[in-house]
């Protein structure tokens, strides 16, 4: 039985201003330090101890980790970080208020745009400013493959290989594994995980700093899930 944890990034800077963020690289807010702070103790308290840590390219994500680590004394847990968990590319709408483009484009396409399994955000061009084509974390990526603007379901295609590459045979291998990460990155992996439909992520939300504890057996067969 091994066991596995997902945790949403604590509160960013850009969570505080409702802005769409995806892959914009952007800090923890003072209360996502703490909520990722939290985590750490909640860990340390429900007695998990890690044998491996995964987690995206991204500030946010890569600090709550460490800090949940480091407040259930576990820094020295050997990391991955991988282009696969960032967050969900948003598209031309990152950066954009998200109760402002409720306004100009109505509720129910911001809703489409954020909880629908495969439409596309507007695109970012490959020379906007922002563009991850601009960005030396994704140099060594292949520029057909750096999005501009994804889905939920492009988020789970390019997330999956890495569960199964990594994250899978640690589990097979009975290694507690924790993966710090993204809201959609993370829904992506649940939805893999948990069988569900495209209709029933789209009610799945992910709270920030929040660890989800997965029981699994030795086939990756869900015994339980806890959030602490
Ligand atoms: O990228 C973002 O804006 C958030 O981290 C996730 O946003 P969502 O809940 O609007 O998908």
């Amino acid at each position: 039985m091994a066991k596995l944890v997902f945790i949403r990034h604590g509160q960013s800077e850009w969570n505080l201003k409702n802005l769409f963020t995806g892959w914009a690289d952007v800090n923890l807010s003072e209360q996502g330090v703490e909520e990722a702070k939290a985590a750490g103790k909640k860990l340390k308290e429900a007695g998990i101890e890690f044998d491996q840590a995964y987690t995206s390219v991204l500030t946010r994500a890569i600090k709550t980790l460490h800090f949940a680590l480091e407040e259930s004394g576990q820094l020295w847990v050997p990391e991955t970080k991988s282009w696969r968990l960032n967050e969900r590319h948003y598209g031309a709408l990152q950066g954009k208020n998200k109760a402002e483009a409720a306004e100009q484009y109505g509720d129910e396409q911001v809703h489409i745009w954020r909880r629908s399994y495969d439409v596309l955000p507007p695109l970012m061009s490959a020379d906007d400013e922002g563009s991850a084509a601009n960005d030396r974390r994704y140099a060594n990526l292949d520029p057909r493959i750096v999005p501009g603007g994804e889905n939920l379901k492009v988020t789970l295609e390019r997330a999956i290989p890495f569960w199964e590459d990594h994250i899978a045979p640690d589990l097979l291998a009975g290694k507690n594994v924790i993966v710090a990460a993204h809201g959609n990155s993370l829904r992506a992996l649940t939805k893999y995980i948990e069988n569900l439909s495209d209709e029933e992520i789209m009610d799945v939300e992910m709270a920030t700093g929040q660890p989800v504890v997965y029981d699994l057996d030795d086939k990756l067969n869900i015994v339980s899930k806890t959030k602490l």
